[in-house]
């Protein structure tokens, strides 16, 4: 175990990673920080949720000379609200050093962004576009940066993003230092990544899996047209404290999320078709726990660190293992549990297995709940609420009521049976409407393209029996909040 204390922090830096509540270094952030202080080039691969951005934010932080008025790091992200994490987070680091810190990201007023350019941030975290913009507008001038990190780097450098990247680049000294890091690092493009860097070091906390231990990953075999039922129950069941539920394209979030309200949820949907600030306003209300489910396209699958998200629903199974990988790790951060189920249709298992081999971790087979099991997981909630109230006292405006009721209905049973109907949300039939996607072509096994940790060596993994079908672990999480409060 590394202490921070070990690893030749500032006083300021240490003070920071402190405040912030870290004890311990964790296994990324012990290889690379010594080596990224020594000025070396790195891709950095670990686990989703295992401290990615202290590890790159925190040398950062150390080598910026807060004197100069210059931009001297900077940092690109996928999207706008990783963008917006990361740099809050290295504001964090960088507090007691007084860094200056800015996000630019598209979407958002670009006037302001320029006044608080001239400001003399030291690092800037931004999305490529909206850099590329501020480059080619004179108002973002990189000439003076030592430092290049690519956040959720094998996204950055994939097909969408890698002209702008390359673009960014040519205005940024060669004699910088780079660093790429990502919990997913397939091989071709880590050799287009080795282009941009200097013998670079490639630092991977050996895991057997690719997917944190600590999420428990389920999938259910269902047909498209029962989906969203199967959806409805597995929350009911499980009652998750907040919940990502991801669909493969934006109409199907729409659809999604308000297939959900209609069956009393508290859910809202966010993808690239919003508008920047009411991609905003969702993202902070699942934050407070206003609500309570996130539908989402995988905009939302890198990166961003939502404490107290229990359970990803991968509502459609993503077309590749990455995207797999990221999407879970929604959960599971930090040192906390969670639970990924994966939905998939007849036809696609051959996709599973895909991720499976890519993960080096089989999922668990899971049933779909009856409706009385749901019906079950709701009165327990219900439950749970009246204990609550119970301890908590403070009756005696109801007892009175109580009394009267109780006169006139000798049965106290049927009394509390009547609250108890009263209190539960029922597992509901609301009809609704979900367009049916059509199944991903087919595939067998034959998937070469990914990786980073050596592919085809299945021979050895635990053979999967038909009748091991699991049952969902109702019980695990037992308090629901109640809604519109968070702890
Ligand atoms: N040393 C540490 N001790 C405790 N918590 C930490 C430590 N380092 C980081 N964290 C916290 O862990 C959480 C996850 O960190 P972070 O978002 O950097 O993960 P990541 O590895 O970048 O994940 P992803 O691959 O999903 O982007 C954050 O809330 C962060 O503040
Ligand atoms: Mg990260």
């Amino acid at each position: 175990m590394t202490k921070f204390a070990d690893l030749n922090l500032s006083p300021a830096l240490l003070k920071a990673v402190n405040r912030m509540g870290f004890e311990e270094a964790t296994p990324i952030q012990a290889k690379t920080i010594p080596l990224s202080m020594a000025g070396k080039d790195l891709i950095g691969q670990a686990q989703t949720g295992t401290g990615k951005t202290a590890a790159f934010g925190i040398p950062l932080i150390e080598k910026i000379d807060v004197k100069s008025p210059h931009v001297q790091g900077i940092i690109i992200a996928p999207t706008r609200e990783l963008a917006i994490q990361v740099s809050e987070e290295l504001y964090k680091i960088g507090m007691d050093a007084r860094v200056k810190v800015l996000a630019v990201y598209g979407g958002s007023d670009i006037q302001r962004q320029i006044r608080a350019l001239k400001k003399g941030p030291h690092i800037i975290v931004g999305t490529p576009g909206r850099i590329l913009d501020h480059i080619n507008r004179r108002t973002l001038k990189l000439g003076n940066v030592h430092t290049l990190i690519l956040d959720e780097a094998d996204e950055m450098l994939n097909m969408g993003f890698i002209e702008d990247i390359e673009a960014i680049l040519e205005t940024v000294p060669e004699d910088r230092q780079t660093l790429l890091f990502s919990a997913t690092m397939p091989e071709p493009i880590r050799r287009i990544a080795e282009r941009f860097m200097k013998s670079p070091e490639t630092v991977r906390v050996q895991a057997k899996e690719m997917t944190v231990p600590l999420i428990e990953q389920f999938f259910v075999k269902v047909p498209e047209k029962e989906k969203f039922d199967v959806l409805a129950r597995l929350i009911d069941v499980q009652s998750p404290e907040l919940a990502i539920v991801f669909g493969r394209t934006k109409r199907r979030v729409d659809e999604l999320s308000n297939a959900l309200t209609l069956r009393g949820y508290t859910a809202e949907g966010i993808h690239g078709d919003l508008s920047q600030a009411k991609r905003l306003s969702v993202l902070k209300k699942f934050k407070e726990g206003k609500v309570d489910v996130l539908v989402a396209t995988d905009v939302a699958a890198r990166g961003l660190d939502i404490s107290g998200v229990t359970h990803v629903y991968n509502y459609d199974i993503p077309q590749d293992p990455e995207s797999y990988v990221h999407r879970i790790g929604r959960t599971g951060r930090a040192g906390k549990e969670g639970m990924a189920i994966t939905f998939v249709s007849p036809r696609e298992m051959g996709y599973l297995r895909i991720v499976e081999q890519t993960t080096k971790k089989r999922m668990q087979p899971m049933r779909p709940p009856t409706w009385d099991e749901a019906l079950e997981g709701q009165q327990r909630i219900t439950m749970e609420k009246l204990e609550e109230t119970i301890k908590e006292g403070n009756l005696d405006e109801y007892k009175a009521v109580a009394n009267e009721l109780l006169k006139e209905h000798e049965d106290a049973l049927t009394v509390i049976a009547a609250a108890l109907k009263v209190l539960t949300k029922e597992p509901d039939k609301t009809p609704v409407h979900i367009t049916e996607e059509r199944p991903l072509p087919q595939k067998r096994d034959n998937y070469k393209g990914s990786g980073g940790h050596g592919h085809g060596g299945g021979g050895n993994r635990n053979r999967r029996g038909k009748s091991g079908q699991q049952p969902y672990k109702g019980n695990r999480k037992p308090q629901r909040r109640p809604s519109g409060r968070r702890p």
